[in-house]
């Protein structure tokens, strides 16, 4: 396991899918200057999905030999595929920054938080299944994704309460400035309130 640093903190955004957390990790990531760790998946690509920027592709063969390697920090079966975060990844970027930000499902916030604790902080983000089901179809993903993804929003609802912070997300600007503004109070990097 890596040794993380005094002012290292992992930054776990989750929740169920179409609540926003990519939109919103995305802003947040931008304004502190926190980079994406982006995880292996074995699904192929959806349209619009770029290798190396939304997950890395890879086969399951080649996922299954990363594991057998101790490659994972953490790794999950979701519909018969594999996601998992790559511990490498994550000692890369927290050597160049102090703070790095991921999008998982419970398990793997679950699994991120029992590894590193106090520097693992879960933002969950949450919207009611009518509105989530209207921004993925919104966005045309696939009627078998949107139903495999609806079929897991309880599980993931009621993850919420584990979590340091939940947020309910209907207005993206609302939601980001909120965020933005609670996790200053960890990243301490004087961002100054214009509003
Ligand atoms: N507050 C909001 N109001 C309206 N649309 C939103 C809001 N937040 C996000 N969206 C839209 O909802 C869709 C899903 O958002 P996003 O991809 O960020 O969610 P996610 O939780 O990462 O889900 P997934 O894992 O399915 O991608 C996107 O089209 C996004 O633009
Ligand atoms: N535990 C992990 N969950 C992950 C990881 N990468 C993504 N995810 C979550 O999986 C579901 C399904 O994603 P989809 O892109 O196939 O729809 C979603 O909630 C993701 O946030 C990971 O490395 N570990």
């Amino acid at each position: 396991m890596y040794e993380l640093k005094e002012r290292d903190k992992i930054i776990v955004f989750t929740g169920p899918d179409g609540s926003g957390r990519k939109s919103v990790a995305e802003a947040v990531g931008q304004t502190f200057g926190m980079e994406k760790v982006i995880s292996y998946v074995t699904r192929p690509p959806r349209p619009g999905e770029v290798n190396g920027q939304d997950y890395h592709f890879i086969t399951h063969e080649d996922y299954r030999e990363m594991d057998d390697q101790g490659g994972f920090l953490e790794s999950v079966e979701i519909d018969g595929d594999f996601y998992g975060i790559r511990s490498l990844d994550i000692e890369e970027k927290l050597n160049q920054h102090d703070s790095v930000y991921l999008i998982l499902n419970h398990q793997g916030a679950s699994i991120l938080k029992s590894i590193y604790s106090d520097k693992v902080i879960r933002l969950f983000l949450y919207a009611d299944r009518r509105t989530v089901e209207d921004r993925e179809q919104k966005l045309g993903l696939p009627a078998d994704v949107i139903i495999k993804h609806l079929s897991h929003y309880d599980l993931e609802m009621s993850y919420r309460n584990a979590c340091e912070h939940s947020f309910e997300n209907y207005d993206l600007g609302q939601t980001t400035y909120e965020i933005t503004n609670t996790l200053e109070r960890y990243l301490q990097r004087d961002l100054v309130d214009k509003d």
